[in-house]
């Protein structure tokens, strides 16, 4: 992260470099003083930010499918977003300001007083993205729609579509802003299928609590090599450099929940509510021991618990997950829960944690799955002569 003049001071230079417009309309676009630049995430890198990136405060997901099979129109559009994302997350508008206060501005300019805020921008695709563009030969083998899981109830409205962004900030108008903005200069080529805001509550570097009031994240690989070898696909193909991201909207029963006594929550993920440590253990980042028994004979962190049967698959996954609260459901009820959203460098890894929680895991009876999505996220884009999906599009 580094400083530096951005949006706001573009902006004044712009209008004054106008100046012999003053009392003309554009007299409307006039700035408030310039602010000093700072909280950024470099857009360029090997691997794209917001998927190692500690996790910000907010989100704004976003799954679009495509309206033209017309690969040069994509490819372009990709090119563009580049750009495009590469000023944003530097605190800069889309492009400059026109001079001209008789068209549409061409940043929608609800960000132009605020900093970057740790925008991220993150872009994957799915199988239907190829097929619809008739590079089915170009998907990769392990990009196909999930399995079917036990007791989901997915709903047409939050699942599907052929490309995700995922913006995430500090600040819920620089996430929005940033989509926005990406959406609104594709509108030819893409429509909107599904959207999720979220948010992300904690102290410092501290671990969230999700909507049950338990710390969120623990038992995410920590060391570099661990989340390199979670995370990062390694292939001959396009995808090297990039990861598979699941995203889930998952309701949560708050009402349920908040009837349930506190030994009970404890049980059902096999932590501590208010320290986070494993149960009988101390500390948040106590070692989880699944094979630990009582006096009695009975396991410590029960069988049926949400962390013993994820630890017992021996499998890894980068959890990335925001709380969401959407006003309340037709049976009267909160409709809150959790954006779940995972990097793996192999779909598996995630349907493999999903098909142990099966019928078995204690958190079924308070959660249920309504939506879903599989991506494959491209690689980083290395510098300004690169682009989003380079690798790919080049192959096509
Ligand atoms: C298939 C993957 C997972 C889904 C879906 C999922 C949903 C989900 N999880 C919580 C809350 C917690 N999960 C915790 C740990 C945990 N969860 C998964 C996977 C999925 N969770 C894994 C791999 C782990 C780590 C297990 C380990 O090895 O330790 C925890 C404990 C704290 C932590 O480690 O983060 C909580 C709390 C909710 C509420 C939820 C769906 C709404
Ligand atoms: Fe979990």
């Amino acid at each position: 992260m580094h400083e530096e003049s951005g949006r706001r001071h573009f902006l004044k230079a712009t209008i004054m470099g106008a100046g012999v417009l003053a009392s003309t309309p554009l007299l409307a676009l006039t700035p408030r003083e310039t602010v000093k630049i700072h909280n950024i995430y470099p857009f360029y890198g090997k691997h794209q930010e917001g998927i190692l990136t500690p996790a910000q405060k907010h989100i704004y997901f976003i799954v679009l499918d495509l309206h033209t099979t017309e690969l040069d129109k994509i490819k372009a559009m990709f090119q563009m977003w580049t750009n495009y994302s590469a000023n944003l997350t530097s605190g800069k508008n889309v492009k400059n300001y026109s001079n001209n206060a008789y068209v549409p501005p061409v940043d929608t300019g609800e960000a132009d007083s605020l900093n970057p805020h740790n925008l991220t921008l993150t872009f994957g695709v799915s199988a239907q993205f190829f097929d619809k563009l008739n590079l089915t030969h170009l998907k990769p083998e392990k990009l196909r729609d999930l399995p079917a899981f036990p007791r989901e109830q997915l709903q047409e409205r939050y699942s599907g579509g052929d490309i995700c962004i995922q913006a995430c900030a500090d600040d819920p108008q620089v996430a929005f802003h940033a989509v926005r903005n990406l959406v609104r200069a594709a509108r030819s080529h893409i429509s909107m299928k599904w959207s999720q805001s979220g948010f992300n509550a904690f102290e410092g570097k501290d671990t969230p609590r999700n909507l049950f009031a338990f710390k969120d994240g623990t038992g995410n690989p920590q060391t570099p090599q661990k989340l390199d070898e979670t995370v990062w696909v390694n292939s001959q193909d396009w995808l090297n450099n990039g990861s598979y991201l699941v995203v889930r909207r998952i309701k949560m029963f708050l009402e349920t929940w908040d009837r349930t006594n506190l030994f009970s929550q404890e049980q059902t993920f096999g932590r501590h509510r208010d320290t986070g440590a494993p149960i009988g253990e101390k500390h948040e980042f106590d070692e989880v021991d699944i094979n630990k028994k009582d006096d009695k004979g009975n396991y410590v962190i029960p069988e049926v618990s949400h962390v013993h049967i994820a630890r017992k698959t021996g499998q890894s996954i980068l959890r990335r997950s925001y709380s969401y609260s959407d006003g309340i459901d037709e049976h009267g009820q909160f409709d809150a829960g959790l954006l779940f959203i995972s990097f793996q460098k192999d779909p598996e890894q995630f349907i493999k944690i999903q098909n142990a929680f099966g019928n078995i895991d204690k958190m079924n009876e308070y959660i249920t799955h309504m939506g879903t999505g599989l991506f494959a996220c491209f690689a980083g884009v290395i510098d300004e002569h690169d682009y989003l999906g380079k690798a790919l599009f080049e192959q096509a």
